[in-house]
């Protein structure tokens, strides 16, 4: 399943099929040494001058050769991954007039339950199960599980801190001051939204389900755990790689918005995930995005010399809407942002 090397507009092949066999056919890796970049963020954050600016520099490694790395030593408790998991768990459990309010809510609602990824579009063909809250600044919770709002509260809360210092690291690491990302997208009153994803076992025929085909994810950064079942998978260098974390760490995944304000320096990486016959498998999501008035554009300083800015300014919650509406479909929200296809050269924009 090898493809050649993929240009920025054209995903692998894939993009909706799987091979067969278990979730790790078909996709390089799912050993120690599938080359997933490793970020100690405790040496990133407490480290000597030294050791920190090694750090930055393989951040920075990270994110243009994969956008997609793993953190470990980054402090988030195990019991409170554990407690949030049981939590999601029993909403998903509950009986469907317990979740009703929420159930199929439009894109933007700030709670949303439902299957597949949008079923007004997708009609929910993929075996996924969600459970989406906007986080901050303001956690929407549903009502049940009561104990739901707390577990969110606080995991938001860490891992909300935990990407903001994420976001000071990968500022530097493009060669600007540690707050001019966070300046220029104004991540002091940033938006959060929190994922719950639960897929099923595969029942059809073949061995394997999509749970959510190929895409990138509409926010600045994602991360991701999972609850001990692989299923997520990266594309890299035109190659899917199953995604195996090392014990408690978290992946990091580059979002739209990061290619945006890198001025494509920084790719948002494209994944998906797979489900086999045997488990079923769940994966939760913290998001860090700019705030929904935020106008998202190149930060200037990062044009490239003789091609400009790659990007035009689209206000984030346009763009999510957008991304959240539409089929999802590798990277294709990401061109409403792209300055060759709605710039001319009088500098109008048109709107998608
Ligand atoms: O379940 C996974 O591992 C991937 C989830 C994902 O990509 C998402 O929620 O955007
Ligand atoms: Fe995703």
């Amino acid at each position: 399943m090898a493809t050649a090397s993929p240009a920025p507009h054209s995903p692998p092949k894939l993009v909706d099929g799987v091979p067969n066999g278990h979730p790790g056919t078909g996709a390089r890796g799912g050993d120690v040494d599938d080359g997933i970049p490793i970020v100690d963020f405790d040496v990133l954050v407490n480290g000597t001058a030294d050791q920190r600016s090694q750090a930055v520099w393989d951040l920075g490694r990270a994110c243009e050769d994969w956008g997609f790395f793993m953190v470990i030593n980054h402090g988030v408790p195990e019991d409170l991954k554990k407690e949030l998991v049981e939590a999601c768990k029993e909403l998903f459990g509950l009986p469907e007039e317990e979740k009703a309010e929420h159930l199929e809510a439009e894109p933007m609602a700030p709670i949303r339950i439902g299957s597949g990824f949008y079923a007004v579009v997708d009609g929910a063909r993929y075996l996924r199960n969600y459970l989406k809250m906007f986080a901050h600044p303001e956690l929407h919770c549903p009502a049940k599980p009561a104990k739901l709002r707390d577990i969110s509260a606080e995991y938001s809360a860490k891992t909300r801190d935990m990407l903001q210092q994420l976001a000071t690291a990968i500022s530097e690491s493009l060669g600007l001051e540690g707050g001019r990302m966070s300046e220029a997208l104004n991540l002091d009153s940033c938006f959060q939204i929190l994922v719950g994803n639960h897929y099923p076992q595969h029942t059809g025929p073949g061995d394997l389900g999509v749970g959510l085909p190929a895409h990138s994810d509409h926010g600045l950064l994602t991360l991701l755990f999972q609850d001990g079942v692989d299923g997520l998978q990266v594309e890299h260098d035109g190659q899917w790689v199953l995604a195996k974390p090392l014990p408690g760490a978290f992946f990091v995944i580059a979002g739209d918005q990061l290619e945006i304000v890198s001025n494509g320096r920084y790719k948002a990486a494209i994944h998906r995930a797979v489900i086999g016959s045997e488990q079923e498998r769940m994966s939760f999501v913290s998001m860090i995005s700019p705030s929904m008035d935020t106008v998202v554009a190149p930060v200037p300083e990062l044009a490239q010399e003789g091609k400009g800015l790659e990007f035009r300014g689209v206000k984030y919650r346009d763009y999510m809407a957008y991304q959240q509406s539409n089929k999802l479909e590798a990277k294709e929200a990401l061109n409403i942002a792209r300055m060759q296809l709605h710039g001319d050269t009088n500098g109008r924009v048109e709107h998608h």
